[in-house]
């Protein structure tokens, strides 16, 4: 058991380390989602969670929140347009003085299935980062991980958004939600923009700053509060809950749960915040997903490295 552990401990600093071997280290920065900017909202939930959870944020009592967007490259200085990916991470500050984090993406699968096979996936790219990717080796993970080719075709056919406020974001991961009487509910969550989705032409974002998101959220909030809705999805008996290489399909049943509504950029945003997605409060308890359990090891070797100016 023991030996379980510390095995699966060293996993996790292993892939902070692939990471690093494939784009350097940035001493301070996140191992990936380097660069990002932090705001601050209220969110309002609207009782329609209440039936199937006892979380504290999804009763009827709006809380405050802390929201980070970000790009999600691991190299701090890349520009807005070369990271499709976007990140939204929100901690919400909960009644009893407790926090909660959920954590989306704008990409709804991922490519890996075990943190093994993380692993061995980003190593392959350092090939391909020094300019000469070994087919050979492509071919053999797309052989051993043929589910990863989902996410990666989904990646290459992504545009940059106008706006991180006109992105859709998912939780990739399925939770459960339990209620009163301690039934359990499969759910995924995504948010919702109230802009409405809109994305860019590779001629437009050509002509835009490398900043631009941070630049658009600030001309944004000064007309008013950008808003998004909270969404769950209900799983069915056959909808995985353990593979993040998959998605639920598209006519599961989606609820609109609360609204959040962001308010102003926080200007000295405390970066050596964690945000965590294992960090759940009491009506909400975390899938079988391998990968879901691995990014609680992996984030706290990040966190401990950036924040030891590693
Ligand atoms: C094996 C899988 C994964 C690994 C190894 C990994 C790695 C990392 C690392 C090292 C960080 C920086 C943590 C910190 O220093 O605070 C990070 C941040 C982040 N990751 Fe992951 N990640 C994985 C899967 C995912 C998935 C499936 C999502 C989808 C929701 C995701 C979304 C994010 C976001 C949005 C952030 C930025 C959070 C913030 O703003 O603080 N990651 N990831």
């Amino acid at each position: 058991m023991e030996e379980n552990k510390k095995l699966k401990s060293e996993l996790g600093s292993r892939a902070v380390d692939v990471i690093e071997n494939v784009v350097g280290t940035f001493p301070g920065y996140r191992r990936a989602h380097a660069k990002g900017n932090g705001y601050e909202g209220v969110f309002t939930p609207n009782g329609k969670a209440a039936p199937i959870t006892v979380a504290a944020h999804l009763q009827n009592e709006a809380v405050p929140v802390t929201i980070r967007f970000s790009n999600s490259s691991p190299i701090p200085s890349h520009p807005d347009a070369l990271s499709p990916v976007k990140g939204m991470a929100v901690k919400f500050q909960l009644p009893d003085g407790d926090v909660t984090d959920l954590i989306t993406v704008t990409i709804p699968l991922f490519f890996a299935k075990t943190p093994e096979a993380f692993v061995d996936i980003v190593d392959f790219f350092k090939s391909a980062k020094d300019g000469f990717p070994n087919l050979k080796e492509l071919a053999t993970i797309f052989i051993k991980y043929p589910e990863c080719k989902a996410s990666l075709q989904m990646l290459k056919e992504m545009r940059s958004p106008a706006s991180f406020s006109t992105c859709q974001y998912y939780s990739i991961h399925a939770f459960y939600f339990i209620n009163a009487d301690g039934r359990r509910q499969a759910i995924k969550y995504q948010w919702e923009p109230d802009a409405g989705l809109s994305m860019l032409a590779k001629e437009e974002v050509a002509m835009l700053s490398s900043d631009y998101l941070n630049e658009d959220m600030e001309e944004r909030l000064q007309q008013g509060p950008i808003g998004f809705k909270l969404n769950i999805q209900l799983g069915g008996e056959n909808d995985p809950t353990d593979d993040p290489t998959v998605v639920w399909s598209e006519d599961k049943q989606v609820i609109t749960v609360g609204q959040l509504s962001i308010t102003k950029k926080l200007d000295s945003f405390a970066d050596n915040l964690l945000f965590d997605p294992t960090n759940i409060t009491a009506g909400i308890e975390c899938s079988e997903d391998p990968i879901l359990h691995f990014r609680h090891r992996v984030y706290a070797v990040s966190y401990d490295r950036r924040t030891h100016n590693q």
